[in-house]
């Protein structure tokens, strides 16, 4: 199907948002009006300008308050329509979207309604013109599709049909299912956008936090597979307005889009490589230096790890036990803080997961491999993460050479998750990236008030939670004042029994404040043995509504940003304990306050 985006869906120029639109791979655009009125092309030298790009423009947008008014607006309103017909025949476009009136002039009578958009398509239809009809959900009297639909078979115009879009139908909560049975041919344009199931005004809803589909929480292959089912064939055409992406990178927002059309296209009929099964994470990677290396060396030896690798060319450490790999990389310098750089991923058909990720426009990240090093083929994610893919096999290891080194372990087993804080403005791009790519699904978005700000959090898992990964962010862009929610990484560690790893640890853990422990035993009416078990060992603790339990343990921030998590998953929990975020924030502002990190057993 022909991909087409509302210039308002990027920042900048009408010229920016053409070229995009273009470097994105869009076939077609919509023009709104606002970006037509301040740009100083004309629009002959738009229209050319689109050609040149190789872009259609598919809908000239919006006209409002036209219909269901007093005789001289009525009069007024077809002067101010045949004026924009002319400018759209200047832009080579034939399609104009009229959206339902939110004016105090107009009346609430569909049969005046369908007769001035009769005689408005009939003025369209001279200038070989088409109207398509939009029901904005705020809009006065005319709100819903199936009221525009009624309209517009009243006025019974072939110049004359519907716009859907999907934010302004599934907002409504209302059944989209009749959507099939619109006569074929009289949807005449189809805008989608997903977004987040908020309980607020709809039109701020619309206005503000609209996303791309595959973002947001509407069923958006559901609704364009009803629109196919009456026969549509236009464009799916993108319509999102929102705050973030009004200041982005147009380029990047562009190629964000794009990715959730194909994804979208694959959701209705797939034709992508589809996801390889993925195992689980083969290792994690922090850039360290020569400050932070130390403190995470520390904290590995600590936590039962030992360095059982060296790359054979290259600065870098690999650390085991059991099934936790990490690698400590002294060669990518990233000033100031130890950070999770890379995160390699085992799928059971690494070439498929890549061709994947190329069809779904995901960066490939430039392979700086020595001869005779194992192929690690990787992608970048949004944050600039490096995402390798290998196989189930660990090929990967062979570029390292035996230490020799051995330790006996605390019983971790392998990595649970990673934690990753993603910048502001990409957040619903990622999950987006690692949805579309990696087959992550989202399990439940939380917000919670921690010490320095609210923050939402994002669980994503793969089915059978082999791949879990947490995605958190500051749900206001961080201030001078937020030093505990400084963008932090995690690597989370299983074992099957927490008191027995809790008590091989030889590393000072987080101290958690008694108060944490008396509100918990309230809370989950816990017995006093068991919390006192949890109080002597720091471990934090969630139940989920179905009994599933997780018990948690942290280390305080390590190379200034970093920290690992030990979890014990009972019965099935599935999430993050993102409920205990707060204390553990607060916890480690409190150690750094302290003066650091000692590596000594806590008494
Ligand atoms: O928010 C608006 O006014 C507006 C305008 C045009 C549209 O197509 C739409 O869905 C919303
Ligand atoms: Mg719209």
């Amino acid at each position: 199907m022909r991909r087409s985006i509302a210039t308002v869906c990027v920042s900048g120029t009408l010229d920016d948002k053409l070229t995009a639109a273009a470097a994105a791979g869009f076939d077609g655009i919509e023009i709104f009006e606002n970006d037509l009125v301040v740009s100083p092309m004309s629009p002959a030298r738009i229209r050319s300008r689109c050609a040149d790009l190789g872009l259609t423009i598919e809908l000239y947008q919006p006209f409002r308050d036209f219909e269901a008014v007093p005789e001289p607006i009525f009069r007024a309103n077809l002067e101010r329509a045949r004026r924009k017909f002319a400018v759209m025949e200047q832009l080579g476009v034939s399609t104009m979207l009229v959206c339902s009136s939110v004016s105090p002039s107009a009346v609430d009578d569909d049969a005046l309604a369908a007769e001035q958009l009769r005689a408005l398509a009939d003025l369209a239809g001279g200038s070989g013109i088409r109207v398509a009809y939009e029901a904005l959900a705020w809009g006065r009297h005319v709100s819903t599709w199936d009221h525009s639909w009624r309209i517009v078979q009243l006025a019974d115009h072939p110049a004359l049909g519907l716009c859907l879009d999907s934010f302004h139908v599934l907002s409504r909560e209302a059944d989209p299912a009749g959507i099939a049975g619109i006569t074929p041919g009289k949807i005449f344009f189809l805008q989608l956008a997903d977004a987040p199931q908020l309980r607020m005004d709809v039109l701020q809803w619309s206005r503000h936090h609209r996303l791309f589909p595959g973002q947001g929480a509407f069923d958006l292959p559901e609704f364009v597979r009803l629109t196919l089912a009456a026969g549509y064939d236009g464009p799916l055409s993108l319509e999102v307005f929102n705050d973030v992406f009004r200041q982005a990178d147009p380029a990047r927002t562009a190629v964000d889009a794009m990715r959730s059309l194909i994804a979208l296209e694959d959701a209705i009929a797939p034709g992508l490589p589809d996801f390889p099964d993925l195992s689980g994470y083969a290792f994690a990677e922090f850039a360290v230096d020569a400050s932070s290396g130390p403190e995470l060396r520390a904290a590995l030896r600590g936590l039962g790890f030992a360095h059982t690798g060296q790359h054979r060319t290259k600065p870098v450490e690999l650390w085991e036990q059991s099934r936790c790999r990490i690698v400590l990389n002294s060669a990518v310098t990233r000033p100031q803080a130890a950070t999770i750089s890379a995160f390699a991923v085992a799928s059971a058909d690494p070439a498929q997961s890549l061709q994947r990720a190329e069809a779904l426009l995901a960066p490939a990240h430039p392979n700086v491999r020595e001869p005779g090093e194992a192929e690690l083929a990787a992608i970048t994610a949004p944050d600039g993460t490096s995402v390798f893919v290998t196989g189930d096999g660990d090929e990967w290891r062979d570029d390292f050479l035996d230490t020799g080194s051995t330790v006996p372990g605390a019983g971790l087993r392998e990595i649970d998750h990673l934690g990753l804080a993603q910048p502001f403005d990409h957040f619903d791009e990622a999950g987006l990236f690692y949805h579309s790519v990696l087959g992550l699904t989202p399990l439940s978005t939380e917000e919670y008030a921690a010490p320095f700000g609210l923050m939402r959090s994002r669980a994503l898992s793969n089915a059978g939670h082999r791949l879990r990964l947490a995605l958190t962010v500051a749900l206001l862009r961080r201030g001078e004042w937020a030093p505990a929610v400084a963008d932090p990484q995690h690597v989370s560690f299983a074992t099957a029994d927490i008191f027995a790893t809790a008590a091989a640890l030889d590393l000072g853990m987080l101290v958690v404040p008694d108060n944490y422990y008396d509100d918990l035993a309230a809370r989950f009416g816990l017995a006093g043995e068991f919390v006192d078990a949890l109080r002597r060992h720091g471990i934090l603790y969630d139940r989920d509504a179905a009994g599933g339990e997780l018990l948690h343990l942290y280390t305080p921030v390590l190379g200034g940003r970093v920290f690992f998590e030990i979890v014990e998953r009972r019965g099935g929990y599935a999430r993050f304990g993102e409920a205990n975020a707060p204390v553990r924030m607060a916890a480690q502002r409190h150690r750094r306050l302290a003066g650091g990190v000692s590596w000594t057993r806590q008494p």
